[in-house]
């Protein structure tokens, strides 16, 4: 008989979720993880980024508190107070990740690294493991782009970023995505000069519309941004570091955060010996998760690379896979991952919020019979009142009224995205918003309003006026 009925490899947010439903449902199981139980979102990623963010909007509040009559010094950063507050929000939450909740739980916690050394075996901490079934949930590093030079040079990532303590003077961000655009909004509204070096464009991902309120406020808050930007070598300058261009600028700066994606935790898991497939991207899966060569092994996960669908990194999603993983390996039903729904977020001021695909993406698929949907947040009585009116809603739905895309940029979109992912999940037409009666004055009426415009035209065709006319000659 194996020692465990499912093994786990990662304790970070997919192999917990995957190790607490296994130990509720009363498997025994072992949970492997080599270094901080809670992995990054809880230690290098999610939970400090936007600690760091809580910090940075209090800054900005401060500054920006004169339009209401409100006038306040300008806001004097206390760099430890800032470290301070990133490391407690880690602390409060990480007794909900910890061993001993886990061990609690009846899960057989190993710290140490594990790796397979067969199909059905892992190797760690000098014992082997035997397993019914296992679930390799290694998740992501910073990926570091061939830069001559860069291997080079003392450079941050989001696992050094969150304990410098001093606070940079010239932080140059290799990278204008999610962590390049949170990291620039937070550094400099905590006073650091801040460069983003951008290959593409920032946002690249996101419905321009949503992306153009984003790098206005982020060169408010006096971000400079170079896109279409080669890096053609990196190297030292004095102490702090210097990025050479192949237009030959030169951009130098105290720090360099490199924010460039992310790889999959690959090496060192013995994926040879345990027979289990995989690419550059990560893991090989089916839509089930499950490995395509090792069909007792499943992926959780940013290490996961589902079939048709690629990796993905957010913590929600790891959500979801251990919900699938649960479905398809502990009750055999034919469970299958779809990003159809999946919500995403940049938590900057102001948040973009994305769920499902983007207009570009819709029409580049081929999509016909489109409706485009927008309601502009200064429309929105509460927000106005708050004097943060500035964003769009902006929907995209098929012919029938079925919403397939949302784009939100503003204040509180990601609280948006909400809505819209249970919409799309749950294939809800656009009617079910429109006609919902929402509390006033909140920013949620933006997305009703949104949604409502689907129905404007067809309520104020002249058939309708004509209709109207007739009936109101009834008694
Ligand atoms: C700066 C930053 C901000 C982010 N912000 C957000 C956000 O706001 N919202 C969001 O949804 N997502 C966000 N993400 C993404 C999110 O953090 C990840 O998608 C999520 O943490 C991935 O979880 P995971 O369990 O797949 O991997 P991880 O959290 O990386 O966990 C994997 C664990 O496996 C362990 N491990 C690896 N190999 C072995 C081995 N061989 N043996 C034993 N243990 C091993 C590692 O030590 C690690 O603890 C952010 C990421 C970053 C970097
Ligand atoms: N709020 C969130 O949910 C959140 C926050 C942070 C991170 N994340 C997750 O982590 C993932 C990784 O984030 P990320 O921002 O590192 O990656 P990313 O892949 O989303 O963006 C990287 C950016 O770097 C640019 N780039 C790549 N190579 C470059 C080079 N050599 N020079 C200059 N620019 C270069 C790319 O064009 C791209 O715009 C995200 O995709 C997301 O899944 C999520």
């Amino acid at each position: 008989m194996p020692d465990f009925d499912v093994a786990v490899i990662g304790a970070g947010a997919a192999g917990l979720s995957v190790a607490a439903i296994s130990a509720g449902l009363g498997l025994k199981v072992a949970l492997f993880e080599r270094g901080r139980m809670g992995g990054d979102c809880l230690n290098t990623g999610c939970v400090p980024s936007k600690a760091l963010l809580a910090a940075a909007l209090a800054a900005a509040a401060a500054r920006r508190a004169g339009r209401f009559g409100v006038r306040l010094p300008e806001p004097d950063i206390d760099w430890a107070g800032v470290r301070a507050h990133v490391t407690g929000a880690i602390a409060a939450i990480a007794p909900n990740d910890s061993e001993e909740r886990f061990t609690a739980m009846g899960v057989t916690v190993v710290r140490a690294h594990a790796r397979f050394v067969g199909p059905r075996t892992i190797e760690a901490a000098g014992r082997r493991f035997t397993f019914r079934r296992a679930v390799i949930a290694a998740g992501s590093a910073a990926a570091a782009p061939p830069i001559p030079g860069l291997a080079d040079i003392p450079y941050l990532t989001n696992e050094s970023l969150f304990h410098l303590p001093e606070r940079p003077e010239h932080l140059v961000i290799l990278g204008g995505g999610p962590i390049g655009l949170e990291m620039a909004q937070a550094h400099a509204r905590l006073g650091c000069r801040v460069t983003v070096v951008e290959r593409a464009a920032i946002g690249a991902r996101e419905d321009p519309e949503c992306v153009a309120p984003l790098r206005e406020a982020l060169e408010a808050d006096g971000v400079a941004i170079v896109e279409a930007a080669e890096v053609a070598a990196a190297d030292r300058d004095g102490p702090g570091i210097a990025l050479r261009l192949a237009d030959g600028t030169c951009i130098a700066g105290s720090h360099l955060l490199v924010a460039v994606g992310r790889v999959p935790r690959l090496g060192g898991l013995g994926l040879e010996e345990g027979g289990i497939a995989h690419s550059p991207a990560g893991i090989a899966t089916d839509r089930g998760l499950r490995s395509v060569t090792n069909r007792r092994v499943w992926a959780a996960g940013d290490i996961a690379a589902p079939e048709g669908l690629g990796p993905r990194a957010f913590t929600h999603l790891c959500s979801q896979h251990a919900g699938v993983i649960a479905r398809a390996m502990l009750f055999g039903l034919p469970a299958k991952v779809s990003y159809d729904a999946l919500p995403r977020v940049t938590y900057t001021d102001p948040e973009i919020a994305q769920v499902g695909p983007t207009e570009a993406e819709l029409r580049a698929a081929g999509r016909s019979g489109l409706s485009t949907l927008r309601w502009p947040l200064a429309e929105n009585d509460r927000l106005v009142a708050e004097g943060r009116a500035e964003g769009l809603v902006k929907l995209i739905a098929d012919a029938k009224g079925r919403l397939l895309g949302a784009s939100v940029v503003g204040p509180g979109a990601g609280d948006m995205a909400g809505v819209f992912a249970l919409m799309i999940g749950q294939r809800l037409p656009l009617s079910a918003l429109a006609g919902a009666v929402l509390p006033y004055p909140t920013a949620q009426e933006a997305a009703k309003r949104a949604a409502g415009e689907f129905y404007t035209p067809r309520l104020l065709s002249p058939v309708t006026k004509r209709i109207v006319g007739l009936l109101k000659r009834r008694p």
